[in-house]
């Protein structure tokens, strides 16, 4: 039986920007992504995606929206990761550099995907269209996606 990871992923938008983190350090460093990282004991899954987006970069929202709902599989390693997307355009703040992430805004059709998980590739064109989706993603190794499904959803 697969060993379950919860974790949070939150997309920050403005009319025709999206504001990615480049990460610093530990899982995914080097690659440009959404805010997030792991639930907490004792916290909801929403709770938790607020509380990464202000620690990862200073932005502070009350109005998370779910769109999405991925799972990545390794094939060399045994632990499922359960990833909550979440976007916002509501938030107090200005992006600020942590100790894991360097926010930058890039315009809609700028998305710096060669340095980015390969899956966004994938998922991304739905998150910009406004889609809620779930998909399932096998990676071998972190750079090459064996196998996924991807659907568009009308509830998560
Ligand atoms: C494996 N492919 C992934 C993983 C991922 N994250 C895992 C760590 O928590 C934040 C989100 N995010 C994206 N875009 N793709």
């Amino acid at each position: 039986k697969m060993l379950k990871k919860v974790l949070t992923l939150v997309l920050v938008t403005e009319p025709r920007r999206v504001l990615l983190g480049l990460k610093k350090r530990g899982f995914g460093e080097g690659r440009w992504n959404g805010f997030g990282g792991k639930v907490e004991k004792g916290e909801t899954i929403v709770e938790a995606a607020k509380r990464e987006l202000e620690e990862e970069c200073g932005l502070v929202s009350d109005e998370l929206k779910r769109i999405g709902l991925l799972n990545f599989e390794f094939v060399e390693d045994p632990v499922l990761l359960e990833v909550h997307v979440f976007t916002t355009s509501l938030y107090k703040g200005i992006p600020t550099e942590s100790s894991e992430m360097k926010p930058e805004w890039f315009d809609l059709s700028n998305i710096p995907f060669h340095q980015m998980w390969p899956d966004d590739r994938y998922w991304f064109p739905l998150f910009l269209k406004g889609s809620k989706f779930t998909g399932y993603f096998l990676f071998q190794g972190h750079n090459d996606i064996i196998k996924h499904t991807l659907t568009e959803v009308d509830t998560l």
